[in-house]
């Protein structure tokens, strides 16, 4: 997620340094260093945390001292909270946030949330640095990022099982691969982009107007969710998300 981010944050003015022992490639213009000891008596203004949540406790602490005066933490871990991170890195302002993977081509949708001894200007800057990747909604609580998590940040996982599922059906009406992915994601692509112009009407009306009485979109919705096995099922993975960003907590 963190190399996402970082495709849309070069064009800025900012000089950006990643340590990361993998080596993972980085843009040009961007430093890559694989030990922290390489900028240990650098400081920054803001430190990204964008390792699995489980790591924070190992390797975060150790920069607390790279914080220059008036910087932030900027984390993008799940569940993590921000004042756990913030005790953690010696009473440092954090800023969480929960970008999701579009990112990577502009159009992320990223919660944002200050967190301890975050200031208005920590928080401007958190909200312009993510806006470069997509767009943001920011919250007033943790708990309320842990579900922006559940609907937005996992949210492309679910669309790309979605469409998996979806091609791997049309398959079986005989279509090859090929065929199968250009058409689902060509009608998946057309429907999302007809429903995000200004005017459109609700999703509800939306859905009718395809929906002929007594034709093959009726039968169709009838076994998708006739019985509102669908809704159900999204229901609860909306829930088993944000119940597992609780437990990372
Ligand atoms: N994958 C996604 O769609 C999203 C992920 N996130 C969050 O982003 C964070 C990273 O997740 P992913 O990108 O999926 O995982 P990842 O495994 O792809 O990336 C983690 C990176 O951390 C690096 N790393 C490991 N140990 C390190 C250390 N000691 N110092 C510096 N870097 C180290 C790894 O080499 C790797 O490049 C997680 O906290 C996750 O909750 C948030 C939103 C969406
Ligand atoms: O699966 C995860 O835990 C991360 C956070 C949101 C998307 N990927």
């Amino acid at each position: 997620m963190g190399s996402a981010l970082l495709s849309q944050w070069i064009d800025g003015p900012e000089a950006i340094t990643v340590v990361d022992p993998a080596g993972s490639e980085v843009p040009e213009g961007v430093s890559l260093v694989a030990d922290r000891a390489e900028i240990a008596d650098r400081r920054f203004d803001c430190i990204v945390a964008a390792v699995k949540p489980q790591l924070i406790d190992d390797i975060l602490a150790d920069y607390a001292g790279n914080l220059a005066p008036g910087g932030y933490v900027l984390s993008i871990a799940a569940g993590y909270s921000a004042v756990r991170l913030s005790k953690l890195m010696g009473d440092a302002p954090v800023i969480r946030t929960m970008p999701n993977l579009p990112a990577a081509i502009g159009r992320g949708v990223s919660g944002i949330c200050p967190g301890p001894h975050a200031t208005s200007a920590h928080t401007g800057h958190a909200e312009n640095f993510m806006r470069r990747a997509g767009s943001t909604i920011t919250v007033d609580s943790e708990d309320k990022l842990d579900r922006v998590t559940a609907v937005a940040g996992s949210g492309p996982g679910y669309v790309f099982e979605i469409a998996r599922a979806y091609a791997e059906a049309a398959m079986a009406q005989g279509f090859d691969e090929d065929e199968a992915r250009d058409m689902v994601l060509g009608t998946i692509g057309g429907a999302i982009a007809m429903a995000s112009e200004p005017s459109a009407a609700s999703l509800e009306d939306l859905r009718n107007s395809v929906t002929s009485k007594g034709g093959t979109t009726a039968a169709g919705l009838a076994a998708l969710n006739g019985d509102g096995g669908l809704s159900t099922r999204l229901h609860d993975t909306l829930q088993a998300a944000y119940d597992r960003a609780v437990e990372l907590r």
